[in-house]
């Protein structure tokens, strides 16, 4: 049932949307017809915007509806592989423009949180922000234990309940599209919004983010390319995280990077080592990616080091994806989509009786033309998503942690490129490719899993007497018990014969019996009854024991 307070939101978001005119999504079709009419009949809004394209309008209608169809619009301008360019273009334009709430407001949130007054461990507390995003407003203090300059970052209040009001209503409309439109169905409407949810309810956790970010930075521990600052937990709960302050450049501020002095191809370079050796080395990455959570630090320009801040949104890989990614870019790197189809088919990840020939001449379809420009101008971006595609039209599931890491691949080479227009990725990434491969298979390999297996083993090898004798003397018992249920069986089988045989004898003696007494005969009937009772007595005894 949907309640008044839904009813009159979800009447806000059809009034935004047909003020953008997006009915014009609804494609000419019998089954739009009735929409179409009740948006005549009962909406007489008019498109306030013609002269804007369909990607714009819808754009603007997101950032009208505010934070959460903002975020919505961030997440579908990634997934490429759903929306023509024209639109996620449009969507990659948005931008959280969100009023800062009050900072008293903020700190009694903060206090809440923390169990105190902030002066209790704060000293200086900014009461205005910092900064201000969707999910959270950002306020500097320092801390009185030892200290540090840091920045307080709370989850703006009361945002949950607006957060799962909205999702609601996602699902309610995700649900009427897939029925409505079956052409829809393909964008998976209903799959497309729970993930947002996840992806959403995940941000809202800021211990989440403060354990992403511990793993990162130990993982970049004494690292010259990379710095994450350091969390406070003692500090932090799910509402509040408490973190070192940076001080940086906006990777977006081109400008102020060459003021600066910054070397821009070490750069750039530095980006797609730092991603790839988050995937291959720590199969952990980064993959909330965009110019607010990205800074390079004002020191040493000439070795720049990047900060990564707010890793609220991570991605994983497992042996497997990693195998598959490093396999699959090698195998395109050397046009080989022949090894590329059959890959697919022996990880499982398209069906086994996949035609190879019908597969191999697809992904040349797409990819060729691809590989026709210089190497350095070729984004291993949309390398991957063209191989998705292809690969979702021979019935392959594609995985989401794939997808996230496509998403920032195609990121970061955007970043490098425009960084450093020349960058060339085969170049910086190929080392990574082929050291995972050789260490993965090849004698390095060999080396490698014995090491690991090493201590193991060493710690068995003193119990392996013992467990060699339990196991041969289980063995032998085993085999007694095996003999003797052979025995019980054969013999089992030799009374369901014998009665077989006693019950067929008695039923033939019985119809005999009753044939010779319809005859009128007199003696001989009742022996044979007799006898052929007396063989069915034989036969049940023999089919109980
Ligand atoms: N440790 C920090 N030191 C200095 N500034 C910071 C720090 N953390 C966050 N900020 C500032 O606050 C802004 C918002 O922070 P953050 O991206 O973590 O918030 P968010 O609510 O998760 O935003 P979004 O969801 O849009 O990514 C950053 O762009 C940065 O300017």
């Amino acid at each position: 049932m949907i309640t008044p307070s839904e009813f009159k939101r979800l009447y806000k978001i059809i009034e935004v949307q047909l003020r953008y005119g997006l009915d014009d999504f609804l494609p000419e079709d019998p089954r739009t017809k009735m929409p179409k009419m009740a948006r005549k009949s009962l909406f007489w809004i008019k498109n306030q915007h013609p002269d804007k394209s369909l990607g714009e309008r819808l754009r603007l209608a997101l950032q009208e509806l505010g934070p959460v169809w903002i975020k919505f619009g961030q997440m579908m301008s990634t997934r490429r592989d759903l929306f023509p360019p024209h639109i996620a273009d449009q969507l990659a334009l948005l931008q959280d423009q969100v009023e800062p709430f009050d900072g008293n407001l903020a700190k009694e949130h903060m206090e809440l949180s923390l169990g105190g007054p902030i002066e209790t461990w704060f000293d200086d507390f900014d009461e205005t922000p910092l900064a201000s995003a969707s999910i959270a407003q950002v306020h500097t203090a320092t801390l009185k234990e030892n200290g540090r300059e840091v920045v307080l970052k709370v989850i703006r209040p009361d945002i949950l309940p607006v957060i799962q009001a909205d999702i609601k209503l996602m699902y309610r409309m995700a649900h009427i599209v897939a029925r409505l439109l079956p052409e829809a169905r393909l964008l998976r409407p209903v799959e497309v919004v729970r993930e947002y949810e996840k992806t959403l309810l995940d941000e809202l956790n800021m211990m989440r983010e403060a354990a992403n970010s511990i793993q990162l930075r130990r993982n970049f521990e004494d690292s010259d390319t990379l710095y994450v600052p350091e969390m406070f937990t003692d500090y932090s709960s799910t509402n509040l995280l408490v973190m070192e302050r940076i001080y940086g450049i906006q990777v977006s501020d081109i400008d102020a990077l060459i003021a600066n002095g910054t070397n821009m191809k070490l750069l750039s370079e530095n980006a797609v080592n730092i991603f790839f050796t988050q995937v291959f080395r720590d199969s952990f990455f980064h993959a909330d990616m965009h110019p607010g959570n990205i800074f390079v630090s004002y020191e040493n320009p000439e070795t720049p080091q990047w900060i990564a801040l707010d890793c609220g949104i991570v991605g994983t890989l497992n042996r497997d994806d990693k195998r598959y990614l490093a396999e699959n870019l090698l195998a395109f790197f050397h046009r080989d989509y022949r090894k590329v189809a059959e890959l697919h088919v022996d990880s499982g990840w398209v069906p086994q009786d996949t035609n190879i020939d019908e597969f191999e001449f697809a992904i040349r379809t797409v990819c060729e033309p691809i590989f026709e420009k210089p190497l350095c101008d070729i984004s291993f971006g949309h390398v991957l998503l063209n191989l998705f595609n292809t690969a979702r039209r021979f019935d392959m599931e594609v995985q989401p942690q794939l997808m996230l890491l496509q998403k920032t691949l195609l990121y970061v080479e955007g970043l490098g490129r425009q960084l450093y227009p020349q960058l060339d990725l085969w170049i910086t990434a190929k080392p990574f490719l082929e050291d995972w491969m050789s260490r993965q298979v090849g004698p390095q390999a060999i080396v490698e899993a014995v090491k690991s297996k090493a201590p193991f083993w060493a710690e068995k090898l003193p119990e392996l007497p013992e467990l060699l004798y339990d196991s041969l003397r289980q063995g032998k018992v085993m085999n007694q018990r095996i003999d003797k249920l052979y025995d019980n069986f054969m013999e089992s089988r030799r009374s369901q014969g014998l009665a077989r045989f006693y019950f067929g004898i008695g039923a033939t003696l019985v119809v005999c019996s009753a044939i010779l007494f319809s005859n009128h005969v007199e003696t001989i009937p009742v022996a044979s009854a007799a006898m052929g009772v007396t063989f069915w007595l034989l036969g049940w005894r023999a089919c109980r024991k």
